[in-house]
């Protein structure tokens, strides 16, 4: 199986503080992660690394087969989908559902193109069909609930049909409706033969979507463990991470975790 991205003794040191320390990891074109840990764990660290938005301070990352930091960074960030709330605020308040994720076809935010070939205008419409958006396409972006948004920047991101699909908090801030529906919607999408290796970032196991394979506990730029979620997730794995005492349940392809008394 080939892998889609290699950590390799990577450490990231920014203003002084060593923000991941000596993190080797792997990641298969069929594996869907995700990374749990406490606020400032380096979890988005590693999504930048990911993402070849960030370079390593000292080790080797490669992300697709190309070593990050190595080669034309550009190209190979047209190759990986990125969902997370920093590029929303890229995206112009006025610009319409719609544009916002056909123009990702052209890794552009602002629809500036007359013309668009009628296959990208095919893929958007299935895309925001996928994503449930299809009732919104004319709306602007500005005027959207936290949950809409959401859907419009996975959307924008799934347009690309990249090879890599990184997810920072998709859940964050979403009420109990609209993070169960966008957990439907990221289950099926990870069930797909078709879809990409994932990598998704998340603060809380119950915003987890049944079929995710794998899961990276942090604390403090390091590895807690790693490896197949079900090894992963323990009561004393979480109790380490987060300094704690607490439990985990599984049930019905769900997780949920609490602190014990
Ligand atoms: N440029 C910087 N200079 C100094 N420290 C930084 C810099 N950028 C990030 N950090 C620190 O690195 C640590 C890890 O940040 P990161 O955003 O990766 O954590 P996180 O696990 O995603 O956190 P959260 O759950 O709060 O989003 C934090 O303590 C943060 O303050």
């Amino acid at each position: 199986m080939a892998s889609v991205l290699e950590l390799h003794d990577v450490s990231f040191v920014r203003g002084g503080n060593r923000i991941l320390d000596q993190l080797s990891w792997t990641v298969d074109e069929a594996d869907r992660w995700v990374i749990l840990g406490p606020n400032g764990a380096g979890k988005s660290t590693i999504l930048q690394i990911a993402a070849a938005t960030a370079h390593p301070t000292s080790g080797t990352a490669h992300v697709l087969g190309e070593r990050v930091g190595g080669v034309d960074v550009f190209e190979l960030r047209t190759r990986i989908g990125l969902a997370a709330t920093g590029l929303a605020r890229q995206i112009p308040a006025t610009e319409r559902v719609g544009d916002v994720v056909l123009t990702a076809a052209y890794a552009v935010t602002g629809r500036w193109r007359e013309r668009y070939e009628s296959f990208d205008l095919e893929r958007a419409a299935e895309v925001m069909d996928a994503w449930d958006l299809t009732g919104l396409s004319t709306r602007t972006f500005g005027t959207l609930s936290d949950g809409e948004r959401k859907r419009v920047q996975i959307a924008r991101a799934v347009m690309t049909d990249p090879e890599l699909m990184l997810l920072d908090e998709p859940a964050g801030s979403l009420d109990l409706g609209a993070r169960e529906s966008l957990l439907q919607s990221l289950e099926e999408y990870a069930s797909s033969p078709l879809a990409p290796a994932i990598i998704m970032v998340t603060h809380h196991v119950e915003e987890i979507p049944p079929g995710f394979t794998h899961g990276m506990l942090l604390r403090e730029g390091r590895i807690v463990t790693a490896g197949p979620l079900e090894d992963v997730l323990t009561d004393a794995h979480l109790t380490e991470t987060f300094g704690l005492p607490l439990e985990i349940a599984h049930e019905g392809g769900r997780w949920a975790a609490r602190a014990t008394r």
